[in-house]
């Protein structure tokens, strides 16, 4: 209703040739195992419903906690605003076993979880991807669950299911702690679940059963033979971009990386050009970078034409997760939830520059290259590099 100041938005469908369907795997029953969104091209399915955007009423509460809020305020507000909204994927819809599909890993930000990034996820299975967006358990998410199994004498007990779920919360910092070294201990461990969460599509791939601790009637051998093992690279955004660069460093198979809006204090001071060896793009919110923070970045571009950094004009941080379509009004002001750009233009050139650079980079053989100038930085409301100055203070001439 647009009556209400909180205007009611939804987010913005796939603009590619394919429907998308999504589906969630969560192997063992331990904290060591994957948990992953999977999106994909799926055949057109209109009895089947949007997935849930948030599934579970704990990821509420651990975004109270993330945004230091009273858990009981948090999850009535987050029920209240999003407790209904759907992301234009269809839950389960059966996969749609048409060519080799690249692979796309994406790496949530801090405080963030699996679902949220649906926007850019569901955009790229529209053209042609299939997109594990995997769930950290570094403690860096809001919320996060484990299944583990019951004892026998507990799931004897009436409709006691055989599984229970085990949440893991945003860890605070402690007083005293020193972030870099916590963050830095976590961007390992993230780069770790990415490369688990590689190794576990290219088994399915492969055709082996993999047991999904989450019982959804998604059938996953419709996989099978259905990814392009050569295509493959990674993507996240903040803290998310900082374990892109992990993770590339660690695993040639992700042949290039995109970070969106890329938080470097994770990443080691020693990081220079020779840490990544292959191709990587930096897209950039106007508002959240800093001198400091591009410095690292141009250390690790340094001259590598194949390295390259672009500035979407007028964005926000918050510009690149979902929750800039669904918020309106003044939580959407006080939480500076939306740049002075239109949400939807911001994204679609996150997106397009995105392919582009997936096109030249994977020797994808679609049209992504229309977009090429963007990723040059070139375009309206796009800027190549950065707004940042980070050349080094004058000394006063007076002194
Ligand atoms: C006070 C907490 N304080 C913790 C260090 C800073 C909190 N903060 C700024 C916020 C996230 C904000 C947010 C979101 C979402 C609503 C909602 F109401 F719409 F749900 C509201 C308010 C509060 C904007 C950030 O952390 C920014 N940020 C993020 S935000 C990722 C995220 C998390 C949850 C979401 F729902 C959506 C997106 N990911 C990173 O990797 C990094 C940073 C900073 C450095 C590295």
């Amino acid at each position: 209703s647009t009556s209400s100041t909180e205007k009611f938005y939804r987010i913005p469908e796939g603009k590619g040739p394919h429907s998308v369907g999504c589906t969630d795997l969560m192997t063992e029953n331990a904290v060591e195992g994957s948990f992953l969104r999977l999106y994909y091209p799926a055949y057109d399915a209109t009895d089947i419903e949007e997935a849930r955007w948030i599934p579970d009423k704990e990821y509420y509460q651990g975004l109270s906690d993330f945004l230091n809020m009273y858990r009981v305020v948090g999850e009535r507000l987050f029920h209240y605003y999003v407790g209904s909204v759907t992301c234009p994927a269809k839950s389960n819809a059966a996969f749609k076993p048409e060519e080799k599909y690249p692979l796309l890993v994406f790496s949530h930000g801090l405080g963030a979880f699996r679902t949220i990034y649906s926007a850019i996820c569901i955009e790229m299975a529209s053209q042609g991807f299939i997109v594990a967006a995997v769930e950290h358990r570094d403690e860096s998410a809001s919320a996060t669950y484990y299944c583990k199994r019951r004892s026998v004498s507990e799931s004897q007990e009436e409709s006691m299911p055989s599984m229970e779920k085990e949440w893991i919360y945003y860890r605070k910092l402690k007083t005293g702690e020193e972030e870099r070294c916590l963050r830095h201990k976590q961007v390992q461990q993230r780069a770790q679940e990415c490369i688990k969460a590689l190794n576990l599509i290219l088994k399915i791939n492969s055709g082996e059963e993999v047991t999904n601790v989450l019982h959804s009637d998604f059938d996953w051998n419709s996989l099978k033979d259905s990814v392009d093992t050569s295509r493959i690279a990674v993507m996240g955004h903040s803290f998310g971009g900082a374990t892109v660069i992990e993770s590339l460093s660690k695993e040639i198979r992700f042949r290039c990386g995109i970070a969106l809006d890329v938080w470097m204090l994770p990443v080691g001071d020693d990081i220079c050009q020779n840490s990544v060896q292959q191709p990587l793009l930096f897209i950039n919110s106007e508002k959240f970078q800093w001198a400091e923070n591009i410095l690292k970045i141009k250390k690790l571009i340094s001259n590598d034409t194949n390295k390259k950094m672009i500035t979407i004009k007028g964005s926000v941080h918050q510009s690149f997760p979902d929750f800039t379509f669904v918020s309106g009004g003044i939580i959407a002001r006080f939480f500076k939830l939306k740049g002075e750009i239109d949400p939807n233009e911001a994204i679609d050139i996150s997106n397009r520059a995105s392919l582009a650079f997936l096109q030249k980079h994977l020797s994808l053989k679609k049209d992504f290259d229309q977009w090429d100038s963007l990723v040059d930085g070139i375009g309206a409301n796009v800027i190549p590099g950065t707004n940042i100055d980070t050349s080094p203070a004058e000394p006063d001439p007076c002194f």
